[in-house]
């Protein structure tokens, strides 16, 4: 599965990653960063705050290409279509760190966490805790933990690394077992996606038939898949607490009015 092969070439990168800076002084910087914050009021986490808002979040993702879609956006000034996206009234950003197959980078995540005030989500294939330090590090607010390339014990350690250093956790599930996997890893956000990553089909009453299956205070995300603003209505009357969206906005040749109009719309 496409899952399998992204989890392994994430950790030959992460172990390349490792070779130029260890992990105990990657730990160190991530740890000095949280202590700093903590003394200077203790973690805000303001991934969770921004999609706990009133109303439907909106989490617009900045995405060059992906392996369903090959190429998606030729010409790509992240840094400006995340300004935009700022701009325009999206919450957060989610940002592709993952370079081999969506052809993302941590550059992209480190110049636009240090260039936009609202938080920013490190969206990679979360293999190994040394991931969620250089999420720290790099400026993210959140990392992405998928059900389906982590054990139960993973789901809770790597959720303990990521709260102790102040990062949210954007738990990822595909079906019901996954959701329950994640409630009980103690997730405080769920993200079903409505991508089925066997066949690339997507769905979005994936979202509809398991958002009963999570309480109502915990934060539910619809995840993939939403091409169309009506996909939005139905998710937003289906108490979809946020959207992440990619390819929708990155083809969008009006971004700020797609927000605008996905924010709004009734
Ligand atoms: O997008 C893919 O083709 C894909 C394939 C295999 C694993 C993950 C994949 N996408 C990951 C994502 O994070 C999506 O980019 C994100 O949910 C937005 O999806 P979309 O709105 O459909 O672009």
């Amino acid at each position: 599965m496409i899952l399998d092969e992204l989890a392994e070439l994430t950790r030959k990168r992460i172990e390349k990653n490792k070779r130029e800076k260890s992990p105990e002084v990657l730990r160190n910087e991530a740890l000095a960063m949280a202590e700093k914050e903590k003394a200077n009021g203790g973690f805000t986490f303001p991934f969770e705050n921004a999609l706990n808002k009133k109303g439907l979040s909106i989490i617009s993702e900045v995405k060059k290409a992906s392996p369903s879609k090959g190429i998606i956006a030729e010409e790509f000034p992240y840094l400006e279509i995340a300004k935009e996206y700022e701009a325009s009234g999206a919450d957060a950003i989610s940002c592709l760190t993952e370079p081999d197959r969506f052809k993302g980078s941590d550059e992209y995540l480190i110049t636009i966490a240090k260039e936009v005030k609202i938080p920013v989500l490190r969206k990679d294939f979360t293999v190994d805790p040394y991931m969620i330090y250089q999420a720290k590090v790099m400026g993210a607010s959140a990392v992405l933990l998928i059900a389906a390339i982590l054990s139960d014990d993973e789901l809770k350690e790597y959720f303990s690394i990521a709260d102790s250093l102040g990062l949210s956790c954007l738990f990822e599930a595909h079906d019901a077992e996954e959701v329950k996997r994640c409630l009980a890893a103690g997730a405080r956000i769920v993200g079903v996606n409505n991508r089925n990553l066997k066949d690339f089909t997507v769905d979005i009453e994936n979202s509809i038939r398991l958002r009963g299956l999570v309480p109502d205070d915990i934060i539910f995300v619809s995840e993939s898949g939403i091409m169309v603003p009506d996909d939005v209505k139905r998710l937003r009357e289906n108490k979809t607490d946020a959207v992440l969206i990619g390819e929708m906005l990155m083809r969008s040749s009006d971004k700020s009015g797609l927000i605008h109009e996905l924010k709004h719309e009734k």
